[in-house]
């Protein structure tokens, strides 16, 4: 390949992973600000003796990521494991909360 067509897909590179950071510290500040309300849950849930999940919410919960995922082009597969991921770490913070 040419030394053009080298910086270019340097300069390419770069553009992308600038993007890429941008946005995983998107994702970061969102996940922090999803884990600060669920925390507030868990309060009031170890509160009012609440169970720390409840799986019919987190049914709607998937349905609703399967579907957002298909038209945003992520892999609704995908999208239903990580919402799984962060749940069970919800769901570990709350039984935290009420022992
Ligand atoms: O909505 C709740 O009841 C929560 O505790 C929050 C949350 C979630 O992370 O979205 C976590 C656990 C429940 O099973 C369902 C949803």
């Amino acid at each position: 390949m040419s030394d053009d067509a080298t910086a270019r897909a340097a300069a390419l590179l770069k553009g992308h992973r600038e993007s890429i950071d941008r946005l995983d510290a998107i994702l970061v500040y969102t996940l922090g600000e999803r884990f600060k309300h669920t925390q507030a849950v868990g309060k009031l849930k170890a509160e009012h003796d609440l169970p720390p999940s409840d799986p019919a919410r987190e049914e709607a919960q998937i349905a609703r990521l399967e579907d957002l995922a298909t038209r945003a082009d992520l892999d609704p597969e995908f999208a239903k494991k990580f919402l799984n991921f962060i749940i069970a770490e919800v769901i570990r913070h709350h039984r935290q909360q009420q022992s």
